[in-house]
C-alpha cells in the first residue's frame, strides 16, 4: 500500500489544478489520469471544436467575400486534412501543456491508468494499491448514445474529430450544444446537414423565442431541421446511413452518408468501484455533493462534470477553486455563489447568464427588460454581422441585473460586462451611466438599459 495525503482522480479541468496546489501546500500527492492528460475540454471538447468553429467561419467569410468587396475566385473548397491538422496541433500543445506541467510538479506522483476504488479509502490504479486521508473525484463524463444505435457505425463528439474528409450528407442526433455546433461547422464545410431533435424546439434551454431565431440563422445557412423527431433505430448499409424517427409529421426515415450522436453525455462514476465505498451518486450516476463539493463521505470530494451541478470548464474549474479556497485559505467560497453562464458556439455565438425570461415571467419581481436587435447596431452594421439581438432583464426595485441573453456576434465576451456587475451585486446604473468605446457593440449595453421597459 502506498501512503499520499491526497489523491485526484482525472486530470480534467479542475484536477490538474488542484493536484499543483495540494503538492504545493506540501500534501504528497498523487494525479491518475486513464487517457489523455486535460481531459474532454482539452482533447475532445472546447478546444479542438473551437478551433474548427473558427476555420469554418474562415470558409464563410471567404464565401461571403463578395459582401465587402473581396473577389475571390473560383468555389471555396475546404481541405479537411489540413483544418485537422491545424486543430490537432493545438490539442497537442495543450494536452502535452498539461501533463508537462504536472509531471514538473514537485510532490506530486503522476500515475497513468484506470484508477478504481477497491475500499472506503483505497484505491487501485495497474495493479498498485493507494490511499489517502484526501481523495479528489474529477472523472468528468462520456457520450450517452441510444442503445437503439448500438449496432450502426456512428461517430460522438470525439470520432467525428478525426474525419479527413467533409461528409456528403451529416445526420445529427440532438439540436444542441454538440447537435449545433458541429452542423453549423460541417454545413459551413461543404456537407448538406439534418439535425434531427426529439423536442419541439432545438437548444431547449433556451426561451422559446431564442430557439427560434437560432434556428432561422441556422436553416438560412441550409440547415435541414426535424424537430417533435425521437430517433428510435437506425440501419447501416455500405455508403448509407438511415435512422427511423418516431416523429407526427415528415418522412419516419432519414438518411445520410455519416452519423453524429450528440444526445447528452453521462458521468464517469459507473466504472469507479463506488459500491465499494459509501459514496452517493444519484439515479443518473451525478456524484453527490453539497455546497463545498465535499461528498457524503468524509474525505472525499467530486468535482466538475461527475458532479452534475456545471456542465462547462468554467464550472469545473471554478470547482477546484472552491475546494482549494475552503481546504487552504479559510475562505467559505460555494457553488450556490456562482452564476449561471455560458456560451453556445454557434456563429453568431448566444451567450447567457442569469435568469431567463420565461423563468422573469414566471417570477413575482418587477420585471424591467431591455432589447436591441443587431441590425441596430452600427459596429455590427459594419461589420456585416447583423443576426441576432441583446436583451437585459432587470429587478426594477432591487435594481440589480437579474439575467441577460445575446445571440450576436461577439456576445461571448460582451456579456461579461453584466456578469461583472453580477457579480459586484451593484445596481444596473452603474453600467447604464458608463461611457463604452466607440464603435464597439458594448457601446449600446448602456443605451440599452437607459431604455428599460416593464415586460409585458
Ligand atoms: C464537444 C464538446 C464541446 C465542448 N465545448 C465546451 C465549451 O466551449 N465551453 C465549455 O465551457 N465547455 C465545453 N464543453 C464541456 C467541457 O468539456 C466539460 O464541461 C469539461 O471538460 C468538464 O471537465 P471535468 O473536469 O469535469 O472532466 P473532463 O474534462 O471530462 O476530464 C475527466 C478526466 O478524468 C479521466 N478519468 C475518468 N475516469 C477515470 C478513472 N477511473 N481513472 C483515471 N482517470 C479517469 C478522463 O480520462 C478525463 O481525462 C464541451 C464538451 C464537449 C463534449
Ligand atoms: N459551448 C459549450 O459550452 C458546449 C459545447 C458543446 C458541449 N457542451 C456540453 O456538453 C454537454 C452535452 O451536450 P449535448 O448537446 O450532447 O447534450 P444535451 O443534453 O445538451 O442535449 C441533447 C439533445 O439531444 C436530444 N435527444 C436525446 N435523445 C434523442 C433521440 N433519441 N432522438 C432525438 N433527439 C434526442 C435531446 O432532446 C437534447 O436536445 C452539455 O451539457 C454541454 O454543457 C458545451
Amino acid at each position: 500500500m502506498e501512503t499520499f495525503d491526497a489523491i485526484i482522480i482525472g486530470t480534467g479541468q479542475a484536477g490538474p489544478s488542484l493536484a499543483a496546489r495540494c503538492a504545493s501546500e506540501g500534501l504528497k500527492t498523487a494525479v491518475i489520469e486513464k487517457d489523455k492528460f486535460g481531459g474532454t475540454c482539452v482533447n475532445t471538447g472546447c478546444t479542438p471544436t473551437k478551433a474548427m468553429v473558427a476555420s469554418a467561419k474562415a470558409a464563410h467569410m471567404a464565401r461571403r467575400g463578395d459582401d465587402f468587396g473581396v473577389e475571390i475566385s473560383g468555389d471555396i473548397q475546404v481541405d479537411m486534412k489540413k483544418v485537422k491538422a491545424r486543430k490537432d496541433k493545438l490539442v497537442e500543445n495543450s494536452t502535452n501543456g498539461v501533463e508537462n506541467w504536472l509531471r514538473e510538479t514537485e510532490n506530486l506522483t503522476v500515475m497513468e491508468g484506470h484508477a478504481k476504488f477497491i475500499d472506503n479509502h483505497i484505491v487501485e490504479v495497474g495493479g498498485r494499491k493507494l490511499t489517502a486521508e484526501k481523495i479528489f473525484i474529477n472523472t468528468g463524463a462520456r457520450p450517452f448514445v441510444p442503445p437503439a444505435l448500438n449496432h450502426v457505425d456512428y461517430m460522438t463528439n470525439k470520432e467525428i474529430l478525426d474525419l479527413e474528409e467533409v461528409p456528403e450528407h451529416l445526420v445529427i442526433i440532438g439540436g444542441s450544444y454538440i447537435g449545433l455546433e458541429f452542423g453549423q461547422m460541417f454545413r459551413r464545410f461543404g456537407s448538406e446537414v439534418t439535425i434531427v431533435e426529439q423536442g419541439d424546439r432545438v437548444i431547449s434551454r433556451e426561451t422559446p423565442e431564442t430557439s427560434k431565431i437560432l434556428q432561422n440563422i441556422l436553416e438560412e445557412e441550409g440547415i435541414n431541421f426535424r424537430l417533435k423527431a425521437k430517433c428510435i433505430s437506425a440501419v447501416q448499409t455500405e455508403d448509407q446511413m438511415t435512422v427511423s424517427v418516431d416523429c407526427e409529421s415528415g418522412s419516419p426515415q432519414i438518411s445520410g452518408t455519416h452519423l453524429l450522436v450528440a444526445t447528452g453525455r453521462r458521468p464517469n462514476s459507473d466504472n469507479l468501484g463506488l459500491e465499494h465505498t459509501e459514496i452517493e451518486a444519484s439515479d443518473r450516476g451525478y456524484i453527490q455533493t453539497n455546497d463545498y463539493l465535499q461528498t457524503t463521505v468524509d474525505g472525499f470530494w467530486a468535482l466538475g462534470d461527475v458532479n452534475g451541478k456545471g456542465a462547462f470548464t468554467h464550472t469545473a474549474y471554478n470547482d477546484f477553486e472552491i475546494v482549494a479556497a475552503n481546504l487552504f485559505d479559510n475562505d467559505p467560497r460555494k457553488v450556490s455563489d456562482r452564476i449561471l453562464n455560458y456560451a453556445l458556439y454557434t456563429d453568431p455565438s448566444l451567450s447567457h447568464i442569469g435568469m431567463y425570461e420565461h423563468e422573469a415571467r414566471g417570477s413575482d419581481k418587477n420585471i424591467l427588460i431591455g432589447y436591441r436587435e443587431m441590425t441596430r447596431i452600427a459596429r455590427a452594421k459594419e461589420r456585416g454581422e447583423t443576426k441576432g439581438f441583446i436583451k437585459i432583464l432587470v429587478d426594477a426595485d432591487t435594481e440589480r441585473i437579474l439575467g441577460a441573453t445575446i445571440l450576436g456576434v461577439d456576445g461571448d465576451e460582451i456579456i461579461h460586462s453584466l456578469l461583472d456587475v453580477m457579480y459586484a451585486d451593484k445596481p444596473y446604473t452603474v453600467i447604464s451611466r458608463a461611457v463604452h468605446i466607440h464603435p464597439t457593440i458594448s457601446e449600446l449595453i448602456p443605451t440599452i438599459l437607459q431604455n428599460l421597459e416593464p415586460l409585458e
